[in-house]
């Protein structure tokens, strides 16, 4: 068998991160340190709280309860600086076209940066277009909140739906989940994602096309699923409104690709811009956020980008060793590399924070989930972790067992915000709090066999918790606009981090292109009348059988 590219590049020297002297230093501590209970770190200082927590805003992150002592920090923070994280930072905030592959600035956070300071792309200050676009989603989400924006029959509008998949999806999405009760009590936002006919229906048969918006939300214009979804909805605003001249009134686009979007049949004056150098997945605060504006008004996203932006400037300015997201993401480091973790569990405890697992599922394995180094060399250590969780109230009665007694290592995020939204039900918000606050020292401490028999009084091993298992604790004062900035913003950067530690290309999904590719020639295969052929022998059956049931059966 010819040697594949891989292997070829296997042979390669390493050049990555990870194999700098420090690593060596972090392998042995980490030998040192994995015999060590965090209960007898908590026992022998009693300040392991102040000196292992931070507070920026209304943002807190109590790190302590993680296998940390000083000299962790301290080579950890050790790594970050070899790897040159405060260059490659000033060189994502400063426009240089850090994301390599695909030769684009990485400039998110030039979307939220509320002190004007001018980024500079290509020549170009970007920050009157910024201003601009996010000017005109406020004017223009003001007039369909007021009414003064009506549909094609004189009719307010009160739903949007905004037709998008990934990170022209799952942003606006979490974001307007976390903040519905800043909503308009007229709008009602859907997310139409799946190209599946069951959701089309599903989301459609519930709206008036007279009192509907629709926000085709895609960077590229040229997505598939998004460009199939939007044209049914288009077929069924026209089936009832007769008339092409009504589209203007209830179809707008967000897009980089203006191009494309005439191409659709949407008037420009319609179109919300974007540019190439934000990602898909960080383009939450570019005009992807378009639905969020309508639902909660341009003040309120206005609050989101400076919470955000309060990130951003504690990014770029604190200190490493008093940096949050970088905290954050040498933590992941440690535990992914040193310790052998596979995954890291996001645990909300707020009902309105339950698609932030979605959310960063994208965020970090999209970005971090490489294999190949900047420099194209294939890495010989594991890279982004596996993010995965849910609502923590909801998984303690789920998947809590294996985190408290099963064989893996799986560091938490607990997340929860004090203030709730529903005062009148603070019995609620206290059971939330109260196991919060539990299952995180439930984790760390553990049972040991004594303390099972003086609790239970039997001397049962099932009833024995190994204790040990690290988690954060981030805590929001209230899950308003900007906090929630601060928190989407704190991820991002964290992430960052993490892939200038592994020496990635956090910005490119090549990843995603090959079965794109390969589901584009099935299509036609899957309409043809001769035997599929030129695959795999399983591809080519599963066509055959695809193609053969696939088709309605009347009866059925
Ligand atoms: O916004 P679009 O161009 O429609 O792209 C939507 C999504 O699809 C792609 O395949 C990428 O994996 C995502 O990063 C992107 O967010």
């Amino acid at each position: 068998m010819a040697p594949s590219a891989r292997a070829q590049a296997q042979q390669d020297e390493s050049h990555g991160s990870l194999h700098r002297p420090v690593c060596r230093q972090l392998k042995a501590h980490q030998a040192q340190i994995a015999g060590v209970h965090m209960r007898e770190l908590f026992a022998a200082d009693p300040r392991r709280f102040e000196r292992f927590s931070l507070q920026v805003g209304e943002v807190l992150l109590d790190y302590s309860k993680n296998r940390i002592i000083d000299e962790t920090m301290r080579l950890l923070l050790q790594l970050a600086q070899e790897a040159d994280v405060a260059g490659w930072r000033e060189r994502m905030f400063a426009g240089e076209k850090i994301n390599h592959t695909e030769n684009r600035a990485v400039l998110h956070v030039a979307l939220r940066n509320r002190s004007n300071r001018p980024v500079i792309v290509d020549g170009e200050d970007v920050m009157p277009k910024v201003n601009a676009v996010i000017g005109r989603m406020g004017a223009f989400a003001e007039q369909v909140r007021s009414g003064v924006w009506r549909g094609y029959t004189g009719e307010r509008i009160t739903d949007v739906v905004n037709i998008g998949i990934g990170g022209s999806d799952l942003g606006p999405q979490m974001v307007y989940q976390a903040l519905k009760p800043y909503r308009h009590p007229r709008l009602k936002v859907h997310f139409l994602s799946n190209v599946d006919g069951a959701h089309v229906k599903e989301t459609l048969e519930t709206l008036n096309p007279e009192t509907t918006l629709f926000v085709v939300s895609s960077k590229t214009f040229a997505t598939q699923e998004t460009m199939t979804n939007a044209h049914t909805a288009r077929e069924w605003f026209l089936a009832q409104s007769q008339a092409e001249k009504h589209i203007a009134k209830h179809f707008v686009a967000v897009s980089t690709n203006r191009d494309a979007v005439v191409a659709f049949g949407i008037d420009p004056g319609n179109m919300f811009e974007f540019w190439d150098w934000v990602g898909g997945r960080y383009s939450l605060w570019s005009a992807i956020g378009l639905s969020i504006v309508l639902a909660v008004g341009g003040e309120r996203f206005v609050e989101l980008l400076e919470g955000a932006h309060e990130m951003d400037e504690h990014f770029r300015h604190a200190p490493l060793d008093r940096n949050m997201p970088v905290v954050l993401a040498l933590l992941g480091v440690w535990y992914n590399n040193f310790f052998g973790a596979e995954s890291h569990a996001i645990l909300p405890y707020d009902h309105y924070l339950r698609s932030l697992p979605a959310y960063l599922e994208q965020a970090d394995m999209e970005s971090n989930g490489k294999s190949v180094d900047r420099d194209g060399h294939v890495v010989d250590y594991p890279t982004g972790q596996i993010v995965w969780g849910a609502t923590g109230i909801n998984g303690q009665h789920a998947f809590y067992q294996l985190l408290h007694q099963g064989t893996r290592l799986i560091p938490a995020d607990f997340i929860i915000s004090l203030a709730p939204h529903t005062p009148d039900m603070q019995a609620h918000h206290d059971i939330l709090i109260a196991n919060f606050l539990a299952q995180t020292e439930a984790l760390m401490r553990g049972r040991t066999l004594e303390e099972t028999r003086a609790q239970t009084g039997q001397a049962s091993p099932y009833q024995v918790f190994e204790g040990n298992h690290p988690s954060n604790a981030i805590v929001l004062t209230q899950l308003a606009p900007h906090a929630l900035g601060m928190l989407v913003a704190l991820y991002e950067h964290k992430i960052f981090v993490q892939g200038v530690i592994w020496n990635l290309d956090s910005y490119d999904q090549w990843g995603v292109e090959l079965g794109k590719q390969l589901a584009s020639r099935i299509l036609t295969e899957l309409h043809a009348d001769v035997p599929a052929g030129g695959h795999d022998a399983s591809t080519n059956a599963l066509i055959d059988y695809c193609r053969r049931l696939s088709q309605p059966h009347p009866g059925l």
